[in-house]
């Protein structure tokens, strides 16, 4: 790759990486002017994973499904394990490079930028990220995908999707050829994650930050080629056969058994070109270690021989196929010469071979180029002929056109086309890339689109929410606390409930409606206090505990041995690990280790030890924000509970009137998303940027809690009638049970 002058654009002092290699410094003046690889760092991968890794996971799944060809699709765990592990080689060793780099660079050399290329490295940014901020290291991280992006519907056949979406996340700007590509990822995101997004902006709002996604389409190195077909020697001789041209990866995404039988269709219905036009096929060996490739070059290979076995003449074979490498002399003199470049592929992120062969179309007047509009350089090269490969009969008349085109009209077209590619070359598509990172700063200002998402309004949830609510008589608003409703806080005792979002509460707590449940970790009566509103129902201890809104208990049965059990834990925690800020917090029937203002470097001994000991007292151990929660070994949690209270309330035969929204941070909540999913509107919130929810949608604050929250007011607000006060009671006495404190595993049964 070469670039040149970047015009009226400076660079700001910033280093660039990719994959560990130095690729571009700024000389004395600011200006990007050379390619200077200066250092260049090998992966090492044993050849068993890297099989797996290459052939297996991206050649054998990333491949064919981002071309969305999902029947060639192999889904594998163990390719799948292989792609993560050589991903996370590389990342190890970009964050060393960096180190180093760091090191041995004179301070205020601006900051690094690594750039990831491709769908071998969708993994890599997060651990680049995560070690890099570990260390104190500060870097850019761009991703660029030299292939299509599919749409949803591909998309989510691959099992690991989240980490995939997660992966590329990790970097602040995500580039692809062209807008198409940049909308799916954008929907796979909402979709997938349940991030927000802004789909005209082109943002994604994932784990606290804004991820750019880019449409930047990748040009060639225009004067090259042109340099190289005015030095080339002739290749054609023949001046009485026109050059219908392919040049292609032996692929099966680039349409060739189409194009073959497109050409015979050509010479069969329109038999004058028969003597008088070549089909110049250069099929490049690809991937020949995997038997789908193999396949195609065994179909090629008796195609052409059928073909032309069936319109040869003494003086004329109407394809003339090449399975090899030409040189780019020949290369360039072949596009000079050719009277039609076909470039039909099925599916293709881009094609160069389209931009290369306008750009040594330098004799006059000029031939004429088909491409697929299921190339990226379809959607760009609007001049040349579109042309649906899959349709056969009408591929071979677009050739027909093509080859009976005026000159006028092929001018025209080539002149176009030629002055696109021109200007947008390949150090075009650097420099905007470098602009889109905020690397390269431009006095023309290119990057118009916003950086950052807007704070979350009402509007934002409109889509989701009205399509699901609708015009429902009722909805049961289940609400965790801590994290939710309440920033997490030093201390249980500080988590403060807002107080614009205890108004809401209590507004729509008097909406005949809305129907409001508070679901926390903490005991049922501390999270009453906390919230401080009658009416609502309350559960606690993960919903072993509900408080009704009439004032009735429900009670999930413990197995008597576990009160003494409980109090045994405490001291055990208290005596071995309550240290250097750590303590335990008493519950009742649970407890928290809570370990938020303990000293980073002794966390990871002390929660393992914790874990521990929570585990050999007969507890189960669950991750929470900086703490361990230890809850006993009964089939119950905040799901059963979710599931409980919803029947207490609207009995089993709900109604389709009814709707749910579940809102919480917390892993006890993915049990109560789990538990609804289908049936209701399911937020997580969250600054994570690697965490699997069931929940359909993310949130990245308590703050947008409460604009969801102002969002359901106004919603049910405007079919209120005015001045109207209900209670938030829509319990029936009789349905609030009162449980026997008796040990009983399994399910609670409707009718107890
Ligand atoms: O289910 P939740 O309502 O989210 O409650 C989960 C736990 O929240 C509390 O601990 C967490 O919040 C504290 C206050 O912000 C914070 O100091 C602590 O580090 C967090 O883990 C509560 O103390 C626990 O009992 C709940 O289980």
């Amino acid at each position: 790759m070469a670039t040149s002058q970047p015009g009226a654009s400076k660079q700001n002092g910033d280093r660039f990486w990719a994959s560990g290699k130095l690729l571009y410094r700024p000389n004395a003046g600011g200006l990007v002017t050379a390619v200077a690889p200066v250092v260049v760092v090998a992966v090492h991968v044993e050849p068993a994973i890297f099989d797996a890794y290459y052939n297996g996971c991206c050649n054998g799944t990333f491949w064919p499904l981002f071309h969305s060809m999902p029947d060639r699709t192999i889904f594998s765990a163990d390719n799948w394990k292989a792609y993560q592990a050589v991903n996370l080689e590389f990342a190890e060793k970009t964050v060393n490079a960096l180190r180093r780099l760091i090191e041995t660079e004179e301070e205020n050399a601006g900051t690094p930028l690594v750039w990831l290329h491709d769908y071998h490295l969708m993994l890599a940014a997060n651990t680049i990220r995560n070690s890099a901020d570990d260390l104190g290291l500060k870097c850019k991280l761009g991703f660029f995908l030299h292939i299509p992006f599919p749409p949803w519907d591909i998309f989510r056949l691959f099992p690991w999707a989240d980490e995939v979406l997660q992966g590329m996340l990790g970097c602040d700007m995500v580039g692809f050829h062209i807008e198409d590509y940049c909308l799916n990822f954008v929907d796979c995101c909402q979709r997938r994650l349940g991030c927000r997004v802004d789909r005209k902006g082109l943002l994604v709002e994932h784990g606290g930050r804004t991820v750019r996604v880019r449409p930047l389409p990748i040009g060639i190195p225009y004067e090259r080629f042109v340099e190289l077909a005015k030095a080339a020697p002739p290749v054609i001789t023949n001046k009485d056969q026109k050059t219908v041209l392919g040049v292609d990866r032996l692929d099966y995404t680039k349409g060739l058994v189409h194009r073959l039988k497109s050409f015979e269709v050509l010479l069969e219905k329109h038999p004058e070109h028969r003597e008088k036009v070549v089909l110049m096929q250069i099929a490049v060996p690809s991937r020949t270690d995997v038997k789908e490739y193999q396949d195609l070059k065994e179909e090629m290979d008796q195609l052409v021989g059928r073909i032309n076995g069936r319109f040869t003449t003494p003086n004329w074979s109407p394809i003339k196929y090449i399975y090899g490498c030409v040189s780019q002399d020949e290369l360039a003199a072949f596009y000079r010469e050719a009277a039609v470049a076909l470039v039909t592929p099925l599916r293709d992120g881009m094609n160069l071979v389209a931009k290369e062969f306008v750009a040594c179309q330098i004799n006059t007047p000029p031939g004429v180029l088909i491409v697929s509009p299921f190339a990226g350089a379809g959607e760009m090269m609007h001049e040349a002929l579109i042309c649906n490969p899959y349709e056969i009969n009408e591929a071979a008349e677009v050739i027909h056109r093509a080859l009976t085109m005026p000159e006028d009209e092929r001018t025209l077209r080539m002149n176009s086309l030629r002055k696109r590619e021109k200007v947008h070359d390949v150090d075009y598509w650097m420099r905007s890339f470098l602009k889109g990172m905020g690397t390269l700063i431009s006095e023309d200002g290119d990057d118009v689109l916003p950086t950052t998402m807007q704070p979350v309004t009402l509007e934002d949830f409109d889509e989701y929410l009205s399509k699901y609510i609708g015009n429902t008589d009722k909805l049961a608003l289940m609400l965790d606390y801590d994290g939710t409703l309440a920033p997490i806080a030093p201390h249980p005792d500080l988590a403060i409930l807002p107080p614009e979002t205890k108004h809401v509460l209590e507004r729509l707590s008097n909406m005949p409606e809305v129907y409001i449940s508070i679901i926390s970790g903490r005991n049922v009566n501390n999270v009453k206090a906390m919230v401080g509103i009658e009416g609502l129902t309350y559960a606690g201890n993960h919903g072993l505990e509900i408080l009704h809104p009439d004032g009735s208990r429900f009670v999930h049965p413990m197995p008597v041995e576990f009160e003494d059990k409980v109090s045994d834990l405490l001291k055990v925690l208290q005596e071995q690990v309550c240290k250097e800020g750590a303590w335990v917090e008493n519950k009742g029937a649970l407890l928290t280790f809570h370990y938020r203002e303990t000293p980073l470097d002794v966390r990871q001994e002390m929660v393992a030890q914790a874990k521990l000991l929570i585990e050999q007292a007969g507890f189960k151990p669950a991750q929470a924000h900086c703490a361990i929660e230890a809850k006993p070994p009964v089939q119950w949690n905040k799901g059963r509970a979710s599931i409980y209270i919803l029947r207490t309330a609207f009995g089993l035969d709900w109604s389709e009137r009814i709707r749910i929204i579940y809102a919480g941070d917390d892993t006890t909540d993915e049990d109560a998303m789990e538990a609804l999913k289908g049936m209701a509107a399911t937020f997580r919130v969250t600054q994570s940027q690697i965490i699997r929810t069931v929940a359909e949608r993310r949130l990245p604050s308590t703050d947008s809690v409460l604009t969801m929250l102002k969002w359901v007011e106004r919603h049910f607000g405007k079919r209120l009638p005015r001045g109207n006060s209900y209670g938030n009671n829509l319990c029936k006495k009789g349905d609030v049970m009162k449980m026997e404190m008796s040990f009983k595993t399994d399910d609670i049964s409707p009718t107890s």
